[in-house]
């Protein structure tokens, strides 16, 4: 017999014809070996410093079962095979279950997803048979709203609630600009329980009349201090201050991003009501997991040594296969440019930036992933939330203007606990960024090369945009600051070094200081300092210095 039981998402439920988002794999069987069916490296994370301030912080919890998430979710969880929570799952689940307005700054790939998604899937599972929405009135009444950047990262979160949400009940519809609106309105009127979004398609759907917020009880922003920089900041007050949505302190609100800078924090505070701070020390993004490297590389130089590293990376790999590597410019025309470059170098690549269209976008990222494309020439708008497995090295072809770009471009690689490789070209025209990218670097157990080190020091390169204020955190709570208890911290937390295995590695790199590498991984720890094996050993960038000094000098 169906079963079909009328839900207040303005629909039917119809979970026994529900597609299975798990495809073939979601089956439920017991989990052998943690770190073979995750991936994670959860050793990584066991040291990892947790900083929380506010009133009454419920206590972090060691395992999914220790809260009430419900059944049908605890089962997804085990679909997903996750055996563990990881750190900013351990503290913020049991936060957001209290009911709790929470701002939590974790690393790169480090499961914030799956954090705000469980309480929140959780909390609507609980509260199915007491919501009533409004009778008789066309119009659609989501009970949470996810809002995202891009629209990639909207479609990833939408794929992911759906797979944690299948057959609790739950339903989950993505709307976002580049696609016929008409469709994803004829998609919400079947029914929506979490809505996800892009800020400028909410705000059409909004004008139209065509979504009501009245009924919101959990908002979440990823990327929350994107969100809320100059960029989208109107947007997003427009959809949570100046429509139908409940006020803080009536709806949950929950802020995340791997960084936080205080003014923003200040600026987020508008939105929340007696919240929590979390922050969770950087285990994915500039860490130990994630290699860091920076070479001085003059603009006319750029694409011959991405050249050399792209070659070698190839000798180096699997059977002669390139690694997936994304690679950041400054401009969507320069993505063009360097994209044709390459294919015509015979290094297949694609391009993801702002003047395709959005099925361009949608192709290229899917052929990344598969490999059929492993080079991936992208701008900003793929810097942040997009999780793409084995990513092996992300390049900064161009360096950003802002260090917390850059700790979320290398955060693509070396997530859920893998390591990763990020290689930087630096020159004089990122004068502003040594500074904060030297200090974050040395946080992260990185070598520093000495070049960099002296640009830093210089004191009219001082004044970089360093918006960091949270030490070994991506932020730290501004009200701690401001009632002078806070700021700062010393070292230590670092102190283990020497996690997992470095994929790929160079070798041969004609005219480079490089090393021959055998066997592609190789151990790299704090101190050991043998990244790469041979040649580029204890000094990193060795092969550069030369170069370097002449420019520096
Ligand atoms: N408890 C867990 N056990 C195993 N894998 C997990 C767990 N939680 C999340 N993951 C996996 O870790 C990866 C990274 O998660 P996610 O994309 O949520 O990171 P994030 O913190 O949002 O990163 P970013 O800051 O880049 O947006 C995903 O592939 C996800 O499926």
């Amino acid at each position: 017999m169906a079963l079909l039981i009328f839900t207040l998402s303005g629909g039917w439920d119809r979970r026994d014809t529900e597609t299975n988002p798990f495809g073939n794999d979601g089956n439920v069987e017991p989990v052998a070996d943690e770190q073979e069916n995750t991936g994670i490296n959860f050793e990584a994370y066991e040291d990892i410093p947790i900083e929380t301030s506010g009133d009454n912080v419920p206590p972090p919890v060691n395992t999914f079962a220790e809260i009430d998430l419900g059944e049908a979710l605890n089962l997804n969880i085990q679909r997903c095979k996750y055996v563990k929570p990881t750190p900013v799952q351990r503290n913020a689940i049991p936060i957001l279950a209290a009911g709790r307005d929470l701002m939590a700054c974790a690393q790169t790939g480090s499961g914030k997803t799956a954090a705000f998604c469980f309480p929140i899937i959780s909390g609507i599972m609980k509260e199915q048979q007491h919501v009533e929405r409004p009778r008789g009135v066309r119009g659609v009444y989501p009970l949470a709203v996810i809002l995202s950047p891009t629209r990639e990262l909207a479609c990833q979160i939408h794929d992911e609630a759906r797979k944690f949400s299948y057959q609790t009940g739950v339903k989950v519809v993505v709307a976002y600009g580049g696609t016929p609106v008409n469709q994803q309105i004829r998609e919400l009127e079947r029914g929506v329980d979490i809505l996800v979004a892009t800020p400028g398609r909410l705000n059409d759907l909004l004008e139209r009349g065509r979504v009501s917020l009245q009924m919101v009880k959990y908002l979440a922003l990823d990327e929350a201090d994107r969100m809320l920089d100059m960029g989208f900041e109107p947007q997003i007050r427009k959809i949570v201050q100046q429509m139908d949505m409940p006020p803080p302190g009536v709806r949950q609100t929950m802020l995340f991003s791997a960084t936080f800078p205080r003014e923003i924090q200040r600026l987020a505070s508008d939105f929340l009501s007696n919240y929590i701070f979390l922050a969770v020390g950087r285990v994915g993004s500039s860490t130990d997991l994630i290699v860091q490297r920076v070479e001085f590389v003059h603009d006319s130089d750029k694409r011959s040594h991405l050249m050399d590293l792209l070659h070698a990376q190839r000798e180096n790999g699997n059977q002669g296969k390139q690694a997936l590597t994304l690679v950041f410019v400054e401009t969507k025309k320069g993505a063009d440019s360097l994209e044709n470059w390459l294919c015509m170098n015979g290094f297949p690549a694609t391009t993801i930036h702002g003047d395709r269209s959005q099925q361009e976008r949608e192709v290229a990222l899917r052929s990344f992933k598969t490999g059929r494309t492993p080079i991936l020439v992208a701008t900003d708008v793929a810097a942040r939330g997009l999780d793409i497995p084995h990513v092996a090295h992300v390049v900064n072809f161009d360096l950003p203007n802002d260090i917390d770009d850059y700790v979320h471009r290398i955060g693509r690689t070396g997530r859920a606990g893998n390591s990763g490789l990020a290689t930087a070209f630096f020159n004089d025209n990122n004068t502003s960024m040594a500074k904060p990218l030297a200090e974050l670097m040395q946080e992260a157990n990185q070598e520093v090369p000495d070049w960099l080190s002296r640009y830093a020091s210089r004191a009219s390169f001082g004044g970089g945009k360093n918006r960091r204020s949270g030490g070994r955190f991506g932020g730290r709570d501004f009200r701690r600051e401001s009632f002078g208890q806070g700021g700062g911290g010393g070292g230590g937390y670092y102190g283990g070094g020497g996690y997992g295995a470095m994929p790929g590695g160079y070798g041969n790199v004609p005219g480079g200081g490089y090393g021959a590498v055998p066997g592609g991984y190789v151990p790299y720890g704090r101190g050991g300092g043998a990244y790469y094996g041979g040649g580029y050993g204890t000094v990193p960038n060795q092969g550069y210095g030369p170069g370097v000094a002449s420019a520096w000098d």
